[in-house]
């Protein structure tokens, strides 16, 4: 069966660490779908639970309320729903293993799974082809830089040959212009692969960058406020920002943003 969407429908989650008084309402009925093969971006102020809304997909965390669905097409042309596809995350941290080489951190989800020696080589080796890290595999995390660093989370991501990758502010930690070459190389890697990818960022030129529609969530409790669909051409290159869609979009989304932002400084 092929897969189609994640259907988010009516998510709740409340946090009720500190008693049931004191818990925080992270999500209200968010409801919302991410279609296979295409890069949905999540902006939203700090807070607002965007990152929660990742670990409920991910099925790393259970939601107060509400449902995640894995849409599959059957034989007949309706929409059923399936397991969960393969899928893998790349976080703003990284999560290196410091004593281990390049070639054996992108290699070890698949060390994990008991794949052999050999294949895990060879996949290993391709994905860091694939983020242009080819000459590196030998060298240990405190060598490379940031953004070296980051390509290689996003080779362990890619060697996983997952479904869906989901990406949690893969480059929050990179200085402005290792951040620029990276979101260029991304969208190149992703374009190509053809995967599901779901992209939580602060950016919002990032999110119009790289992803084919925008969900804006509302200070927390978060809930969708808005989808804006990025109807620029592919493959796209920085230059796209002079794009006049692109300046459309970015005040669009940035007006919306603006009074969340306030309100979550109220909050
Ligand atoms: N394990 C937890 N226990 C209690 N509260 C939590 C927990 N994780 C998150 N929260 C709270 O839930 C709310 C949403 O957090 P979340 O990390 O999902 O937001 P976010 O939008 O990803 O934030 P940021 O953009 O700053 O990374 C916050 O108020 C946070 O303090």
């Amino acid at each position: 069966m092929q897969f189609e969407s994640i259907s988010v429908a009516h998510l709740s989650h409340r946090f009720t660490a500190g008693g049931a008084q004191q818990g925080t309402n992270a999500l209200a009925d968010v409801s919302c779908s991410f279609p296979a093969g295409r890069i949905s971006a999540i902006v939203g102020p700090s807070g607002c639970g965007k990152s929660t809304l990742l670990l409920i997909l991910r099925g790393l965390l259970t939601p107060s309320r509400g449902e995640v669905g894995f849409r599959y097409a059957s034989g007949t042309g309706a929409s059923v729903n399936g397991k969960a596809p393969r899928m893998a995350t790349v976080w703003q941290s990284f999560n290196l293993l410091p004593w281990r080489t390049v070639l054996d951190n992108v290699a070890f989800g698949l060390e994990l799974e008991g794949v052999g020696k050999a294949e895990r080589r060879e996949r290993a080796l391709q994905a860091i082809r694939s983020v242009e890290l080819s000459g590196f595999e030998k060298h240990y995390p405190n060598q490379l830089s940031g953004g070296m660093r980051q390509r290689v989370g996003l080779a362990r991501g890619l060697v996983m040959s997952p479904d869906i990758m989901f990406l949690d502010e893969p480059f929050g930690a990179l200085d402005a212009q290792t951040r620029l070459y990276l979101q260029e190389q991304l969208a190149a890697v992703v374009e190509r692969s053809g995967k599901t990818i779901v992209l939580v960022t602060h950016s919002i030129e990032e999110a119009i960058f790289l992803a084919d529609h925008v969900l804006v969530m509302t200070a927390r409790p978060g809930r969708i406020a808005a989808r804006f669909d990025v109807d620029l051409p592919r493959p796209r290159a920085m230059e796209i920002q002079n794009d006049h869609r692109f300046g459309e979009l970015f005040t669009s989304i940035y007006g919306l943003l603006r009074e969340e932002v306030k309100k979550s400084m109220l909050n």
